[in-house]
């Protein structure tokens, strides 16, 4: 099946949600407990932390995936959120979810640091999915209402809910990165991917370069006519008249074309949530508490991240085995804290990932740990938010070395939370995160030497040079949160003409 079998359907149901967010990921998994007892928890990762409080606000509905096999559940609301759960099978898991997004998109988007498998029969779950997921937001979406589609996993949901609901505003925002066209061009469904996306009125992408990328595909593969970020896409007179007259305009060619916007939005954090946590007794006790556990050592450093081959731990882990193994750090003074969250388990190369980085630590804890002090101290689990804080208060160094990277909440969250002005960022010149944090120690991590350079920099930095950088790390977070960024972007798909504004949408938002 292709995406162009997707036939208008001028009787599907209209619903009732004026803003309806469509996610692979709802904002909680269903889990069992052992007693059957069914409970709702918060969902892993940076892009259901960034859109819950945009959600919270709106009152809008949340389309998306419960995180487990089979499930039927009806829509239902969580913590002011109406959720509409999509049923995903295990094939569909399998082929949809594992496979082509996992396995051949994440890769491929990652400038394919690890190799993508192409199958077939994975695209063919890929497009059914996608079908699914767009019927179901068509179904709830009111009439003229706004539908936000989110990340690699539903770049076909924007053409196929045109087609469905051509009264809907559409808009898109890709968490990830978006390849250079060598790169994206080894995508056999290359072609099919464009279009899906450019059913779309808004692509969002987290940097320039992203947005860069996506607009030279654009031009490489369909030869539409781009200018600055707008590029238009030809229309037939009959779709013509369904669509807002404002987004319709003639080509100098004369026929008739849609404009659509490429643009970069870089996303952020509830940034005043973090500083509250931050500021309560009972976290900052506990911050406390976890030095005293890890032996008081001089320099507590740390490194957060979904166990993901994107993420650069092995590399963090090198530069740090080869300071002990220098002497230029001991187990006494530095101490690294590695939580390594579970992620995509069941994918081959997130399993190898796992078998080589607890080799790697196991190896450096053998060599130079001792009975008190423990060189890494490695979590593979996921935490609450509230441990997240208490951690990054109680680090004075924090690790993020991804060689591929969307954006790092992680780096955003660390800042957030040292409202005393201290701590050090060493952050990846390729997370998305370094456009905006430029008062970090920025890193090459394919640069070993480079890195331990910087580790030890940082151990070593002075504390005015700290509060200088992190007073301003921290301006730029205050500045941008998520609320600028989820109302810069929805201003934007509501006036494509004009710059991306801060003032309230229509859905609430920042009140700056
Ligand atoms: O849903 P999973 O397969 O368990 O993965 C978790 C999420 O990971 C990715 O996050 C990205 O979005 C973040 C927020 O924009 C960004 O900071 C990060 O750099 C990206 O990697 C993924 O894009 C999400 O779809 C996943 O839900
Ligand atoms: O044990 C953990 C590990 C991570 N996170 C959160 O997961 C998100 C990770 O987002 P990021 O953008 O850094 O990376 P992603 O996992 O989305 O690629 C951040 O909000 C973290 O605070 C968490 O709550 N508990």
């Amino acid at each position: 099946m292709s995406t162009e079998e997707a036939a208008p359907r001028p009787n599907t149901p209209v619903g009732t949600y004026d803003l309806v967010v469509v996610s692979n990921r709802l904002p909680v998994d269903k889990v069992t407990r052992p007693d059957g007892s069914v409970e709702w928890r918060t969902s892993p990762g940076g892009l259901v932390t960034a859109l819950e409080p945009v959600m919270k606000q709106a009152d809008g509905a949340w389309v998306g995936w419960a995180g487990v096999a089979d499930d039927e559940s009806e829509p239902f609301e969580h913590d002011d959120i109406s959720i509409v759960p999509v049923t995903l099978s295990a094939a569909d898991i399998e082929e949809y979810y594992e496979g082509f997004s996992n396995d051949t998109l994440w890769p491929l988007y990652h400038d394919v640091i690890a190799p993508p498998t192409y199958h077939r029969e994975w695209w063919e779950s890929y497009v059914r999915v996608n079908q699914r997921f767009a019927e179901k937001a068509a179904s709830v979406t009111a009439t003229d209402g706004t539908v936000w589609v989110q990340d690699y996993q539903l770049q076909l949901v924007p053409k196929i809910l045109r087609e469905l609901r051509p009264d809907l505003t559409i808009g898109f925002f890709n968490h990830i990165p978006f390849p250079a066209y060598g790169i994206f061009s080894q995508l056999p469904w290359r072609a099919q991917i464009i279009e899906g996306l450019l059913g779309a009125d808004l692509i969002g992408f987290q940097r320039a370069a992203d947005a860069g990328n996506f607009t030279r595909a654009v031009r490489r593969l369909l030869s539409f006519t781009t200018k600055g970020t707008a590029i238009d896409v030809p229309i037939d007179e009959e779709i013509s008249e369904a669509i807002e007259p404002a987004r319709v305009s003639t080509s100098r060619r004369g026929s008739l074309v849609r404009t659509v916007h490429a643009r970069h939005f870089p996303i952020s954090i509830d940034t005043q949530s973090f500083e509250d946590l931050a500021r309560r007794p009972d976290i900052q006790a506990r911050a406390k508490e976890i030095r005293a556990g890890l032996g008081n050592p001089k320099v507590v450093m740390l490194g957060v991240d979904r166990l993901d081959y994107t993420k650069g731990i092995g590399h963090r882990l090198k530069a740090f085995g080869e300071l002990l193994a220098d002497g230029a750090v001991t187990v006494e003074d530095v101490t690294l804290v590695q939580v390594a969250s579970p992620s995509r388990e069941r994918v081959a190369a997130y399993q190898q990932l796992r078998d080589e980085v607890e080799l790697t630590v196991g190896r450096i804890n053998g060599d130079y740990s001792s009975i008190s002090h423990t060189a890494i101290s490695y979590l593979h689990q996921g935490y609450p938010r509230e441990e997240m804080v208490a951690l990054y208060l109680a680090s004075d160094v924090m690790l993020v070395t991804a060689l591929r990277d969307g954006m790092n909440l992680v780096a955003k969250e660390y800042v957030a939370s040292r409202f005393d002005d201290d701590g050090v960022l060493v952050l990846s010149e390729f997370a998305g995160a370094a456009d905006e944090l430029k008062s970090a120690l920025l890193v090459n991590p394919h640069d070993i030497d480079g890195l331990k350079e910087s580790i030890l920099e940082a151990i070593q930095m002075t504390k005015s040079e700290r509060t200088k950088r992190m007073r301003a790390l921290r301006k730029r977070v205050r500045d941008y949160d998520v609320s600028r960024w989820s109302t810069a972007f929805l201003s934007t798909l509501t006036d494509p003409s004009g710059t991306p504004s801060y003032v309230a949408t229509k859905w609430g938002a920042s009140d700056r």
